[in-house]
C-alpha cells in the first residue's frame, strides 16, 4: 500500500500564491517583533514533485517561553492578520532550540516550479563559480572510519541494548567568493526526486543559510491522513545502466541494509500506531532512487485518532528516527556526540512547515549544507549496524556528498568538474 499524494496536491493547488500584500508592506514591522531576519533576498524555499512552496519574510518568530511548542505556534499564529502557518527547521538535538517563524507572505504552486520565477533573487543570477575552492573533510576520512570502528566495537559489547549508530562527517568548502545560496538552490532541484530546500537561518553576522536537497519524507499530515517514508540502505548509482541496475538488486538483497532499514520503519510504525485508528506499510522495503544514489524506502500510511495532534507535534515525536540517529535512541544519540566530535546543528534535523489547522510536511535535512559567506558545511553520514565495513560506510558518505558537490560544480578534492552543474 502506498500513500496516495493526489489529494495533498488538489489542495495544495487550490491554497496557492496567499501573497499578502499587506504583510509585504510591513514586512518586519508586522506581528510579534522578530528575533532575527534574513537576508533581505532570502526566501524559505520547499522545491519538490508535488509542491513549491516560497514563503519570504517574518512577521514574528517561536520564542523560547512557556507552554509546549506547539501552543506557541498556535498563539503566533492567532496574532494578526498574515499567512496562517509557521516555516523553519528542527535542530537534530532534542535539547537544542528549533527556528520556526511566521513568514510575511507566502505562495504555493502545485509541482516544481522553475526557481528562477519563485526564487528570491530573480533579478540576481547568482553563480557558484569559484576559480579557487578548498576542501578541508572534517573529520578525515580516516578518523571517519576509526569512528565507525568505535561504534561497531560498543554494538559488539551489547551494553545498551544498541543495535544501529548513525555516523556522520563533514566537509568545509571555502570558496574565493561568497557562494549563492538561490543558485545553489536550483542546482539541486534539478534532481526531480528529491525536496530542493533553502532555510534562512539565525546568525548575528554574515547571512547563513540551510540548502540542500532530500530525498526522505519525515512526516506529512492532511486532515487526518498522515504518512511517512523512511529511507535507509544506501548504494552509489553508477553511469552504466547495466551496473546501477546490479547495484540496485546487491541493495535489495543486502541482510545488512534490510537490518539497517527495518530499525527505521519499526520506530516510526511503534511512535504512530498509539496515535492512529489505521496505519499500515508493506512488509518488503522498494527500491527508491535519486539522481546519485539509491535507497530502501518504505511507504507508511496511517489515520489518525483524532485530530489533536498537528504536523510540527508528528514531526517532533518521530525525529530523529534511526534514520539519522540509531537504536535505541537515547544511547545512539550519546555514541554520535562521543564519536563524531562536532554539532550537527540543523543537519540531521528537518525541514518544513505547519498551518493553523495542523497540516504540514516535514522533511529530513540531509543531502545538505549551511552556507555562511564564502563557506560551505556539508555533511552525510551512514547507519551503522552489525557487519557494517568502515570502508565501504566511509565511500557511502562520499557518494552522499556527490548531490551537493556536483551542484557545486566539484569534486571531493575541490577540484573543478567539466560539465552542466552551477
Ligand atoms: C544520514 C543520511 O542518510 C540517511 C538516509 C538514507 C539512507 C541512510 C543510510 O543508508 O545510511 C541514512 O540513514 C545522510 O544522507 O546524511
Amino acid at each position: 500500500m502506498t500513500a496516495s499524494h493526489g489529494a495533498m496536491r488538489r489542495r495544495a493547488g487550490a491554497a496557492m500564491a496567499v501573497a499578502d500584500e499587506a504583510a509585504r508592506a510591513a514586512g518586519f514591522a508586522a506581528g510579534a517583533s522578530p528575533s532575527f531576519a534574513p537576508a533581505a533576498d532570502m526566501a524559505f524555499v520547499l522545491a519538490g514533485a508535488d509542491e513549491t512552496l516560497v514563503a519570504r519574510g517574518v512577521l514574528g518568530c517561536i520564542a523560547e517561553g512557556p507552554g509546549s511548542l506547539g501552543e506557541r505556534v498556535r498563539l503566533l499564529l492567532a496574532e494578526g492578520e498574515g499567512p496562517d502557518l509557521v516555516v523553519g527547521a528542527l535542530p537534530f538535538r532534542a535539547d537544542a532550540p528549533p527556528h520556526l517563524y511566521r513568514p510575511a507572505a507566502l505562495s504555493r504552486r502545485p509541482g516544481l516550479v522553475d526557481l528562477a520565477a519563485a526564487s528570491p533573487s530573480p533579478g540576481r543570477a547568482g553563480t557558484l563559480r569559484s576559480p579557487r575552492w578548498q576542501v578541508a573533510p572534517e573529520p578525515t576520512l580516516a578518523a571517519y572510519e576509526a569512528a565507525v570502528a568505535g561504534a561497531l566495537a560498543r554494538m559488539a559489547q551489547g551494553g545498551e541494548g544498541l543495535r544501529k549508530i548513525v555516523l556522520s562527517r563533514s566537509l568545509k568548502i571555502t570558496a574565493d567568493r561568497p557562494l549563492d545560496a538561490t543558485a545553489l538552490l536550483r542546482a539541486l532541484a534539478r534532481d526531480e526526486s528529491v525536496v530542493a530546500f533553502c532555510v534562512p537561518l539565525p546568525s548575528p553576522g554574515a547571512p547563513r543559510a540551510l540548502v540542500g536537497a532530500t530525498p526522505e519524507r519525515l512526516v506529512s499530515k492532511r486532515g487526518m491522513a498522515v504518512t511517512s517514508h523512511p529511507l535507509a540502505g544506501s548504494s552509489r548509482r553508477a553511469r552504466d545502466a547495466g551496473a546501477d541496475r546490479a547495484a540496485a538488486q546487491a541493495l535489495l538483497g543486502s541482510e545488512k541494509d534490510r537490518r539497517e532499514h527495518r530499525e527505521v520503519v519499526e520506530a516510526i510504525l511503534d511512535q504512530l500506531a498509539p496515535h492512529c485508528a489505521e496505519l499500515a506499510a508493506p512488509s518488503e522495503p522498494e527500491l527508491t532512487s535519486t539522481a546519485s544514489m539509491w535507497h530502501l524506502g518504505t511507504p507508511i500510511a496511517g489515520r489518525l485518532r483524532d485530530d489533536s495532534l498537528s504536523a510540527l507535534d508528528l514531526a517532533l515525536l518521530l525525529h530523529p528516527t534511526p534514520a539519522v540517529c540509531g537504536t535505541p535512541r537515547l544511547p545512539a544519540a550519546r555514541a554520535i556526540a562521543e564519536l563524531e566530535g562536532y554539532e550537527r546543528g540543523f543537519y540531521a534535523g528537518a525541514v518544513g512547515w505547519c498551518d493553523a489547522s495542523g497540516d504540514g510536511d516535514w522533511h529530513v535535512a540531509i543531502r545538505c549544507a549551511e552556507l555562511a559567506g564564502r563557506e560551505a558545511r556539508l555533511y552525510a553520514g551512514a547507519g551503522i549496524v552489525a557487519g557494517s565495513d568502515p570502508a565501504a560506510e566511509g565511500e557511502e558518505t562520499s557518494a552522499k556528498f556527490a548531490a551537493l558537490l556536483t551542484a557545486l560544480g566539484i569534486d571531493e578534492q575541490g577540484r573543478a568538474l567539466e560539465e552542466e552543474t552551477a
